[in-house]
């Protein structure tokens, strides 16, 4: 193994069999069957056998086998064989639910897959990091994972969180000057480490190691962020689940020592009852289920490009209170067009739409202006050119861009006004870059000047920024006046107020000084060229989602980097702060804690802020007892979107630092996808409360059959047998059909729900008792009803059965909505799984009780007509009693808000 960190940057290039610039495709292409792809392995999923045997770890299992075995000794071979049946289909169900779960997150694993930016055959590209090879060359910039380890061979200002690595939290200045070869992991400043961070600046290294013979691989620490398959809610149906459990055994075991000490009942004949009961009452399907309704909501939300990274957020999601939104990519469209250069009183308007470089420049009645008669507009040009990192391409004739829209905006002014970027380049070179950071919202540039004598600097940057580091402005004549910055201001707040996106241009020529520029550098002596305004409008789904949050009782609140007037005017044209001043960043930081709190509960719109601000808004806001969710980009955001209740990263535009500290990620940074997200997530907790809602009152009404054959001594209208038929019958049919009911649409049209909620509330356990009551009443009265009037044991148990499993059925109906109507034409037949479920179930219980075999094995027999209809009449039963009683329900809340 190479001490790479020791090396100087030659040797390790040469070691490598590589240059500065890279590998080129298909020398990649060869290494990367030699080295295999840049991975670590997944922890191993368990085999297909193991996941299997694990199904029968399972109370409710464990008891059927005991019993299995017991029937067997005692030779009722038929109760022996339904069991072990049950037994097994249970167990299989199990196993391909949680299969389909899991490969529903495991799709969703793929779409978060890290990228790198590599150097490959010369030039710059963005590719999966699994495809790194040894020798290939990365560009780290701020926010970057980075994605192998890497020896640096060119840095600026780089910083990289090693914590993941090391534990040591804070950020290393790394360089490319090798170091001791004896270093520890934490000392070696040459090189980066896969599954660290760039926090700060930029640098190139080449790739040393790629995944498992990475430092990150050899100690063997997994990829963070996998999501796994829980959520608060599912522990507590899970815990609920098991002490359910544990309680009907007990009330088993009482009910089995009773009846033989007191009533004298023979063993043999006590416990096949008690079998029975304990198979009806355990809701041994709800953790399943529950987990496929989780996978399947989050599949859900994937198709609409909300990729979530924790499941818990799903639920988290339904009880947002308040969004707080990026303006610029997530609310806007970034796609910035220059409108408007101002120099020193005089006005150029710009042309023409988007990124094609086709609108003419014009001043006062439509006069085409030329760049080249006015100084301060040509050399504003040439500074918007110049001071840019961005690209321009024309693929086939449709112009794209590459890089920050902000300043792909300025190359198509300068196409416009007849610069290409190349030219300019070529005029002058650039020679060093302060790069653009929100928090310090300029760029400077230094540049060669034609003399070899001088440099010159250009500086681009929100205007009150560049403003104070002018003394001069540069007149139409070409002149140079001491700059008036009143002026300037009114300008700039003028532009601004229209919704555009304020920049201010400067230059400054200095002695050559040796080429490299630093901050303090642009801080003094320019003088100012222009103020250019730049246009980003609303996306019109976004103004929409604004809507239908506010709708649904969520406040949505606008978090920008631009200057207030701006966010004051795309806030109104979205819905947002109308009629109220922006709160900026400088005044946040003068308030206090009780006093921001104060703030937020009634400003929505936010300008001038930085992530540090957005930290203290979460914050604030949460102690104001809100339910936070807060998007995200840059490595400085990640504080907030940890500390907020869903964080939210931009899959696009964002860093992997904000991407790793996320919830949620969305694949479009559109702000109708977090609208989108929400609706989902409210429906999935929606489906939770369905699916339990359902189940449970269908094992309490079976289980209150057997209880009361056993309080009154009566025949038992169900054999053991008869029960694990209903549940094998149902729940995989019926039960799963809900895991699939789409989202309602009245979603949105209500309050969140308070996150404290529990799922198990009073109307709960009300709802749960009356549907149970209801069932057994069905069941058990047309059993005696119809032993009363003579017919024989089977069919009454027959009947009994079937009342049951079709009561079963329309109350699956009554379930699709928790407490609205379902007699209208999208709550009858608006689910087609429900309606294909009671279609088997149908088909299930005609062979129940009309095929020999049937009548074999579970002592079924046919039944009349007029038997039929008395079953369809429970069951009409329960679906109305359940209509009437969500009616009062409804009502009752009706009346609570009007007082
Ligand atoms: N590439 C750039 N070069 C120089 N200055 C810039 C650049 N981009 C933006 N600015 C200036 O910095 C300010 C803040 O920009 P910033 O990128 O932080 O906001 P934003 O992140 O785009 O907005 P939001 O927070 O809504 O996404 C802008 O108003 C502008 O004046």
């Amino acid at each position: 193994m190479h001490r790479w960190h020791a090396l100087d940057t030659t040797a390790t290039l040469d070691r490598l069999g590589t240059s500065p610039t890279g590998l080129s495709s298909d020398e990649a292409e060869r290494r990367l069957t030699e080295h295999g792809p840049n991975e670590l392995p997944r922890p191993p999923s368990d085999r297909w056998w193991w996941r299997l045997l694990r199904q029968f770890h399972n109370v409710l299992l464990y008891v059927m086998l005991g019993a299995a075995v017991i029937t067997a000794f005692l030779q009722h071979w038929i109760d022996t064989a339904v069991l072990l049946a049950a037994v097994v289909i249970n167990a299989l169900l199990g196993f391909v639910q949680e299969g389909r779960a899991e490969s529903a997150l495991d799709s969703i694993r793929a779409m978060l897959a890290p990228r790198a930016r590599v150097h490959r055959d010369g030039r710059i590209v963005d590719l999966p990091a699994a495809d790194l090879v040894p020798g290939d060359v990365v560009r780290l910039v701020s926010g970057d994972r980075v994605p192998a380890d890497l020896r640096l061979i060119r840095v600026r200002e780089l910083r990289v969180d090693e914590a993941a690595l090391t534990g040591e939290s804070v950020p290393v200045d790394k360089t490319s000057h090798p170091v001791d070869a004896d270093s520890e992991l934490g000392d070696r400043r040459s090189a980066a480490y896969a599954g660290t961070v760039a926090v700060f600046g930029q640098g190139d290294g080449v790739v040393t190691a790629t995944g498992v013979h990475t430092e990150l691989g050899r100690i063997n620490a997994l990829l963070a962020g996998i999501p796994k398959t829980t959520t608060p809610l599912l522990r507590q149906i899970g815990r609920f689940a098991r002490w359910l459990a544990v309680v009907i055994l007990v009330a088993a075991a009482v009910t089995f020592v009773l009846g033989i000490a007191w009533r004298g009942e023979s063993p043999a004949q006590m416990f096949t009852l008690v079998v029975a009961l304990a198979a009806s009452a355990i809701p041994e399907g709800l953790p399943a289920i529950m987990t496929v309704t989780l996978s399947l909501g989050v599949q859900r939300m994937a198709r609409r490009n909300a990729v979530i990274r924790r499941l818990p957020a799903v639920e988290t999601l339904g009880s947002v209170t308040v969004i707080c939104s990026d303006k610029t990519g997530t609310l806007t469209r970034n796609e910035m067009t220059v409108q408007k250069v101002l120099c020193a009183h005089h006005r150029i308007d710009v042309g023409g739409i988007g990124y094609a470089p086709v609108g003419a420049l014009t001043a006062g009645e439509g006069t085409v202006v030329d760049r080249a008669s006015v100084p301060p507009l040509d050399l504003a040009v040439r500074a918007g050119v110049l001071c840019n990192d961005a690209r321009l391409l024309d693929v086939d004739g449709a112009w794209q861009i590459e890089g920050d829209p902000t300043e792909a905006a300025l190359l198509v002014l300068g196409r416009k006004a007849g610069l290409t970027q190349q030219d300019a380049e070529h005029a002058w070179p650039r020679l060093d870059v302060v790069p653009f950071e929100s928090e310090h919202r300029f760029m400077a540039t230094l540049h060669r000047a034609d003399d070899d004598v001088h440099e010159r600097i250009f500086l681009k940057g929100a205007p009150e920024k560049v403003l104070a580091a002018c003394t001069h402005q540069l007149e139409k004549d070409g002149s140079r006046t001491v700059v008036d910055t009143a002026y300037w201001s009114t300008r700039a707040t003028e532009t601004a107020t229209q919704g555009l996106r304020v920049l201010a241009l400067a230059y400054r020529d200095r002695d050559a000084v040796g080429a490299t520029l630093d901050f303090e550098d642009a801080e003094h002596d320019f003088t100012l060229l222009a103020l250019v305004g730049i246009i980003d409008p609303p996306r019109e789904e976004a103004v929409v989602a604004v809507r239908e949050c506010h709708r649904a009782g969520i406040t949505v609140k606008m978090i920008t980097g631009d200057h207030a007037d701006t966010a004051a005017e795309i806030g109104t044209q979205m819905g947002l702060g109308i009629g109220s001043r922006p709160v900026t960043g400088a005044e946040i930081e003068a308030l206090d804690e009780p006093a921001l709190r104060r703030v937020v509960a009634d400003t929505d719109v936010f300008a001038r802020a930085s992530p540090e601000h957005k930290l203290r808004l979460v914050r604030a806001l949460q102690e104001n007892g809100h339910v936070v969710a807060m998007t995200g980009d840059g490595v400085n955001d990640a504080p907030a979107l940890t500390r907020a209740d869903v964080g939210v990263a931009m899959g696009a535009g964002g860093t992997e630092a904000a991407k790793e500290a996320a919830d949620m990620v969305l694949a479009d940074d559109n702000f109708a996808t977090i609208a989108a997200a929400v609706r989902e997530g409210r429906g999935v907790y929606d489906n939770l409360k369905k699916f339990v809602l359902f189940m449970l009152p269908t094992n309490g009404g079976e289980a209150l059959v057997v209880i009361a054959a056993i309080l009154f001594q009566l025949t038992l209208p169900l054999t053991p047998a008869q029960v694990l038929w209903i549940n094998l019958a149902t729940v995989s049919t019926l039960g799963l059909a809900l895991a699939f009911e789409p989202t309602e649409a009245s979603v949105m049209r209500r309050p969140p729900r308070p996150p404290t909620e529990s799922l198990l509330s009073a109307f709960f356990v009300w709802r749960v008792a009356m549907v149970s009551v209801l069932m057994m009443a069905g069941a058990l009265g047309l059993f005696l009803w119809e032993l009363e009037s003579g017919t024989t044991v089977e069919v009454a148990r027959t009947i009994a059965v079937n009342a049951i499993v079709v009561a079963e059925m329309f109350y699956l109906i009554n379930s699709r909505r928790i407490e609205g109507s379902v007699l209208n034409r999208e709550g009858l037949f608006g689910n087609r799984y429900v309606l294909g479920a009671i279609t088997a179930c149908i088909g299930l219980q005609l062979l129940y009780t009309y095929t020999s075999f049937f009548q074999t094995v579970f002592g079924s027999a046919g039944l009349t007509l007029v038997e039929w209809a008395k079953v369809l009449g429970v069951g009409l039963t329960v679906f109305f009693v359940a209509e009437a009683e969500k009616w009062a329900v409804r009502r009752i809340r009706a009346r609570r808000a009007e007082s």
